[in-house]
């Protein structure tokens, strides 16, 4: 059987999720943006989790400040709010060197990508974030920039048009993207070191989240902690988000503390259950074990039976179902696992896939 259940879990919620509206969307809202400045760790060792990526940034970091050399050029990837941006931060921190923020998006022309080049002074970290939606003409600018730090800055249009050599400063690029599977060879080629971002261990978040308490000056137990980091779906903006959902709840309704019934009864109050599914995951999940009996079941139906588009379904609620390993994709349509059964609270009945097994043969 092929199962599809190896799509890209990140990126397709970035533009489904674009306000970041649902609590948990990893996308971040205005309301993180106000508050993440402040619980940005500062440097590697504040850094939680990412032990790999750690200690090899680490050493790619001390080895160019032995050299006296600026750090090689380096490519994050990773599901947003995993801390790409955070990093790049780091990496410039650590470097001692200023850093320059901008976007795929917000360079469409290759005279957007030659004025932010031009204006770098040595040794600074730009921090390119969405890569991979930049356009073509910058991408091959960004080429010869990487390389040769030199661009050449072309001047008129048509046949008269001149290419005008223009020399960098060596510079730092930190290119973040959730797809590093877009972006072109010639690209990711020129990156001296390439560092996968996984999702965080319910134990890293618990860390993530007793340092944001600290940090916000909120009293928080270790048992609402954990129960905080559970619900985050391996992601530090979730915990951080829900931590600060939750203590609203505990000055409103008790003494501002946060106990595990604190964090248990607030976020059950914001439909975030206890493996961080939201209304909506949980919606698809009835309906696909209650209308079709755990499926297999066609995209289209199951997005009818829920009321949401077709690619709210498969964009939105599907990807961290299937990393979840409540939903697979199977190409006679999604299933449901015994996982989801158990989640649910539901038996599955009887001969049916789920219940062997089996979630691929159901209905067969
Ligand atoms: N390892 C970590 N330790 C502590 N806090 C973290 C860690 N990683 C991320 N965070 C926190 O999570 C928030 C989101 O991180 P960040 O903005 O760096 O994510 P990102 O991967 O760049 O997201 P995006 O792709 O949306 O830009 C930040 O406020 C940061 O404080």
């Amino acid at each position: 059987m092929n199962w599809d259940d190896t799509s890209d879990a990140t990126a397709p919620e970035r533009l489904a999720d674009p306000a970041g509206e649902r609590l948990v969307g990893s996308v971040a809202d205005r309301d993180d943006q106000a508050v993440e400045a402040a619980l940005r760790p500062r440097d590697l060792d504040e850094f939680i989790g990412q032990e790999k990526v750690r200690e090899q940034l680490d050493l790619v970091l001390k080895a160019a400040r032995a050299r006296g050399a600026t750090a090689d050029h380096v490519l994050l990837s990773g599901a947003p709010g995993l801390g790409k941006t955070t990093l790049s931060m780091i990496i410039a921190a650590e470097m001692g060197a200023p850093i320059r923020i901008t976007s795929g998006p917000a360079i469409q022309h290759a005279g957007d990508l030659a004025s932010i080049l031009s204006s770098l002074q040595e040794g600074e970290v730009l921090f390119l974030d969405e890569i991979h939606r930049m356009s073509r003409p910058a991408e091959e600018m960004l080429y010869m920039a990487m390389e040769d730090f030199r661009v050449d800055v072309i001047v008129g249009k048509g046949p008269g048009a001149t290419a005008i050599p223009l020399e960098l400063p060596p510079f730092t690029l930190v290119g973040a993207t959730t797809r590093a599977g877009l972006l072109p060879p010639p690209l990711r080629d020129r990156f001296g070191f390439t560092a996968h971002m996984e999702f965080y261990a319910p134990a890293e978040l618990e860390r993530v989240v007793h340092r944001s308490a600290r940090l916000l000056d909120v009293q928080i137990d270790t048992a609402g902690a954990a129960e905080i980091a559970g619900r985050s779906r391996g992601t530090p903006r979730i915990a951080n988000r829900l931590l600060r959902r939750v203590r609203d709840y505990a000055q409103v309704r008790a003494d501002g503390t946060i106990t595990r019934e604190i964090a248990a009864t607030a976020l059950g109050v914001y439909e975030v259950d206890a493996r961080g599914l939201d209304r909506l995951d949980r919606a698809v999940l009835e309906a696909l074990l209650k209308l079709f009996g755990g499926g297999p079941v066609g995209l289209s139906t199951l997005a009818v039976a829920v009321g949401e588009e077709r690619e709210t379904v498969e964009e939105v609620a599907e990807p961290f179902l299937v990393r979840e390993g409540l939903l697979a994709r199977t190409p006679r349509g999604r299933v449901a696992t015994p996982a989801a059964w158990a989640h649910l609270g539901m038996v599955p009945p009887r001969g049916a896939g789920p219940a062997a097994g089996q979630p691929g043969l159901f209905g067969t």
